[in-house]
């Protein structure tokens, strides 16, 4: 059966007193739409992690740095819903624009540290639009358990530090990312890469999961993200916005890998930037 769809915060609320009351432990899995099957595996983890499952679908215009970007985000809310309804979720939330931002709006929610580097100096203010908009659907939807997708490594690490630094009740379950059977994590983007480019998107994780291998076998940091660089580019890549080691638990840039780490890159293919990053298998 298709959940409910709710754009109004006073019917979600009423959903959720009523939850609440029946002591019932509230997952949220927020989202911007365009759901695959990387969005799933967060519903599936809800489904077993919580009692009632809340979805978000919400295009949040603050963080898109990009006017195109925002324009040409993919917006299919019929196909999101049936896809939701074998998961037999308790309720969309796909709040009208002014449930989230009313007029007047004038608060920013900034997480410093966690946010600089990596997409944050690439895509100025995202991570502020991204705090806002989770500070917000969290308080929103009451829940008590939210789940994010490791694809997303530096946003988990944005969202898991505000909802310490702001004490919001809330255990925030980081998951891991689906692939596709050649290794390109699922993305709502892949759908703008042409048949040709699809067919070289694989090499950037490709790239990362050499380049990880080599790291764990000794080579030095510097000369295997180099070489990582050159096959991201040589695959079909036009540039790489960034390629680093980084710690896995506070997102500090590694020399070498001396603690947990996790590879992460931003790159460009067909004019559509991809992201991914690998967990490093260090002793
Ligand atoms: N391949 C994946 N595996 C696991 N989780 C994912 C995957 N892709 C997205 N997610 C998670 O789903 C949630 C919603 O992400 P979002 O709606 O932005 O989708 P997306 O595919 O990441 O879209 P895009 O990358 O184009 O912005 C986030 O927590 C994100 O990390
Ligand atoms: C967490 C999120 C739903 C906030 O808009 C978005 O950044 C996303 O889909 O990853
Ligand atoms: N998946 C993170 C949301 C974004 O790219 O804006």
């Amino acid at each position: 059966m298709t959940a409910p769809i709710i754009r109004r915060l006073a019917d979600l609320r009423n959903l959720t007193a009523r939850w609440r009351a029946e002591g019932a432990r509230i997952g949220v899995v927020p989202t911007m739409g365009a759901l695959h099957v990387g969005h799933l595996s967060l519903v599936e983890a809800a489904k077993t992690g919580a009692d009632r499952v809340i979805v978000t679908i919400f295009v949040n215009p603050k963080q898109f740095n990009n006017p195109d970007d925002l324009a040409n985000y993919p917006r299919t809310e019929e196909s999101d819903a049936a896809k939701l309804a074998p998961f037999a979720v308790d309720a969309i939330y796909v709040p009208d624009p002014d449930q989230v931002y009313p007029d007047g709006f004038a608060t920013t929610v900034s997480v410093s540290g966690v946010s600089e580097g990596l997409c944050g100096a690439h895509r100025p203010g995202h991570f502020d639009g991204v705090a806002t908009v989770v500070t917000k659907l969290l308080l929103q939807t009451q829940a008590d358990r939210a789940y994010f997708g490791e694809k997303d490594f530096q946003q988990l690490m944005v969202v898991r530090r505000l909802v310490s630094d702001l004490d919001i009740p809330v255990e925030i379950v980081g998951c891991p990312t689906v692939r596709e059977p050649d290794g390109l994590a699922l993305s709502s983007r892949n759908v703008r890469l042409s048949d040709v480019a699809r067919s070289k998107a694989p090499a950037l994780y490709a790239s990362l999961t050499e380049a990880a291998g080599a790291i764990a076998d000794g080579t030095p940091v510097a000369r295997a993200l180099a070489a990582a660089r050159a096959a991201v580019l040589a695959g079909g890549y036009s540039d790489v916005e960034y390629l680093e080691l980084r710690s896995s638990t506070t997102l500090a840039p590694l020399d070498a890998p001396t603690e947990p780490a996790r590879l992460l890159v931003a790159a460009h293919l067909d004019g559509v930037r991809l992201i991914d990053n690998v967990a490093l298998c260090t002793i």
